[in-house]
């Protein structure tokens, strides 16, 4: 389904991703973990296409995606549908038009102009809004929304593109845990009820244990890890950090009684010195 082979890509002196390689078989929920600047951005970034190689290929369902030009490049775009940390709605906008923007590929420049949209992608949107428990918040504009609903709609814009792959860069940093917890809980939902691929950066190692089927680890711009949730021991997860033996897995948890408590322990440690 979805090959990687040799994918590099320098910036200057510095190779932001170092040869990657990995494939997914099936349609799975795969999580990429690893400290910051280990490379799991600009990994996705080339996946769909915001970022050029500097070297290796990218095949899916055997076309050559690292190919393709033009019309060809911005298809891909939208078969792979990208969800950030910051949501990336039109925050004056109304949520409905947000959702709708997902259908701009494949619309004409003048019907964009005049905000012009066939019924049957309103219905569409609202009813992909309603999915996702947020149907209500349609006529408010984005920025009115909590950053868990914002999320959502992002979400919603990506499902408007019907792709393939959804790829969500760290979707949850920004959240809470209540929310983070809402927005993983739909992008699981998507994955197994559409058979969607979904390949998601992640800096918190409960929440890709908790989620994904298939955890690939980043260091230094290289696979240092790839496998399954119960593989994911601390002392690999100590590794694909760079931590010494003081690692804990608190410090990349969402959970707040683990948050509290490793706050808790530091501050206890601090005492004792
Ligand atoms: N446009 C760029 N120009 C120069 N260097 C870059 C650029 N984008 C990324 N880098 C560098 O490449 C490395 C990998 O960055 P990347 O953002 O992919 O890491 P990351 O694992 O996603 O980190 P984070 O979790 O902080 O987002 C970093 O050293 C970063 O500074």
């Amino acid at each position: 389904m979805l090959t990687i082979n040799d994918l590099t890509r320098r910036f200057g002196d510095k190779k932001a991703v170092d040869a990657v390689s990995f494939h997914i078989e099936r349609p799975a929920m795969v999580g990429i973990i690893g400290r910051s600047g280990a490379g799991k951005s600009t990994l996705l970034r080339m996946l769909n296409r915001l970022t050029d190689a500097s070297a290796g290929r990218i095949v899916f369902d055997g076309q050559d995606i690292t190919a393709l030009r033009g019309r060809d490049r911005r298809a891909w775009q939208s078969r792979c549908a990208m969800i950030f940390q910051q949501f990336n709605l039109v925050p004056r906008m109304d949520v409905v038009s947000n959702v709708l923007y997902g259908t701009l590929n494949r619309r004409s420049t003048l019907a964009t102009m005049f905000n012009l949209y066939p019924t049957a992608d309103i219905r569409r949107a609202i009813g992909i809004l309603d999915r996702l428990g947020i149907a209500e918040q349609a006529p408010k504009r984005a920025e009115a929304l909590s950053g868990g609903q914002q999320q959502r709609v992002a979400i919603a814009r990506a499902l408007m593109q019907d792709p393939a792959i959804i790829l969500a860069d760290e979707p949850i940093a920004s959240l809470d845990p209540m929310n983070a917890r809402i927005v993983m809980d739909a992008l699981r939902r998507i994955h197994e009820e559409d058979g969607r691929m979904v390949v998601c950066n992640l800096h918190t190692l409960d929440t890709a244990r908790t989620y994904c089927d298939r955890i690939i680890g980043m260091r230094d711009g290289r696979v240092v890890f790839d496998g399954s949730p119960a593989q994911l021991t601390t002392g690999v997860a100590r590794d694909i950090y760079g931590a010494g033996a003081d690692f804990s897995e608190a410090a990349t948890s969402t959970d707040i009684e683990t948050l509290d408590r490793h706050q808790y322990e530091r501050g206890k440690a601090r005492a004792l010195v």
